[in-house]
């Protein structure tokens, strides 16, 4: 089979994460060498792995060195390609946004609207553009220009963004914000509509290869079943409850009367064979959602339901990977 490779982030902050969220999905990287930039993933035959900074896993699979790649959604949008395809924009993990933000002291300057008057008012009175360190201009510009911010300089910075306004070098930043700490701590502040781009971490692809190889298709086939069906399960439960009843039939239809222990299609049941046969008992198998857990034990206990065991889901495959099916669609309309 043909080698293809996945880039995937070797340092920062979805790193690791990237590693584990695989791992969870039942795709495990086994890297022989720590040191070494390559790895296997043997749940897929023929895939390897390359290990990249964020920014050179977007590069890699827009030139096709690599045929698919993690990396932050914000790195893709700053570097926009025609043969890259977003195929999965939300893996759940490294999450942070993309924010104009705006030194405290700007008292009077409570949104984008306060921010395009400085713009003016730096122009019209000082003679001088706005001044905004940012690690992405390209959003950056796209973002100020939609709010009519045309009098503005890009300062390229390398890293400690938030530093520039103290510095001096700049007098307000854009970049990323997780928890808002940093910004804080550097007398920075948001604009509450400054949010340029809600990122995490995201699965791309090079357009030309997945249109050229079924194999490379096959194998992002493999690998979004695992994806889907893991994070599909994330979200259920299995509860099983001991129930007393005339029938089977009857036991399902008190089931059914409740949203939250419908499952998936409808309850399982079975009957237990107690000592006393005079006793009609049944187990009850349903799928619960997680955010309705306690409600659906509630309604199970409410019809005579005992011993609720509750099991974490480790894969819900559906009928087909919802994800793939769309790859499909936007490939075939690209
Ligand atoms: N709190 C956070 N701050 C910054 N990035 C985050 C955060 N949480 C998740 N991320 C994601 O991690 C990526 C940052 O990774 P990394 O730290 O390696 O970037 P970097 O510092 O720009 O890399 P490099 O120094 O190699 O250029 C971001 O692009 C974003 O997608
Ligand atoms: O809102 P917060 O939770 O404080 O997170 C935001 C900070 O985290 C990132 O830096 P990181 O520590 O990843 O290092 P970097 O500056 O090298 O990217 C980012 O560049 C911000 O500085």
């Amino acid at each position: 089979m043909n080698n293809f490779t996945l880039a995937l982030p070797s340092k920062g902050a979805i790193a690791d994460p990237t590693i584990n969220f695989l791992s969870n999905c039942g795709l495990k990287i086994v890297k022989p060498n720590p040191r070494q930039y390559t790895g296997d993933i043997p749940a897929i035959d023929g895939l390897s792995v390359l290990f990249q900074r964020v920014k050179d896993v977007a590069y890699k699979v827009a030139d096709g060195t690599a045929q698919l790649g993690i990396t932050g959604y914000d790195v893709v949008c700053e570097n926009p390609n025609d043969d890259t395809i977003v195929i999965h924009d939300k893996l759940g993990y490294g999450q942070c946004s993309l924010v104009v933000a705006v030194p405290e002291s700007w008292v009077d300057v409570e949104n984008m609207y306060d921010l395009a008057d400085v713009a003016i008012d730096m122009r019209d009175n000082q003679r001088r553009n706005l001044r905004v360190a940012t690690t992405f201009p390209h959003q950056t510009r796209q973002f100020l220009h939609a709010h009519h911010i045309h009098h503005f300089t890009i300062v390229k910075a390398d890293g400690a963004i938030e530093a520039a306004p103290t510095i001096g070098y700049a007098d307000m930043i854009v970049d990323l914000t997780q928890t808002g700490t940093t910004l804080r701590e550097n007398h920075l502040k948001m604009l509450p509509d400054g949010v340029i781009t809600e990122s995490q971490a995201c699965l791309i692809g090079n357009k030309k290869a997945l249109l050229s190889h079924p194999e490379l298709m096959q194998m992002t086939k493999t690998l979004l079943e695992y994806i889907d069906a893991a994070m599909n399960a994330r979200k259920i439960y299995q509860v099983t409850v001991d129930i007393q009843g005339e029938s089977a039939e009857s036991i399902a239809h008190r089931i059914l009367q409740d949203n939250n222990t419908r499952g998936l299609i409808g309850p399982t049941i079975a009957p237990i064979y107690t000592q006393n046969s005079s006793d009609k008992w049944f187990t009850a198998t349903v799928t619960v959602q997680h955010s309705n857990l306690l409600a659906a034990t509630n309604y199970l206990r409410s019809i005579g339901g005992r011993h609720a065991l509750v099991m974490p889901a480790r894969y819900v495959f559906m009928e087909s990977s919802h994800t793939y099916d769309a790859l499909e669609v936007k490939l075939a309309s690209s």
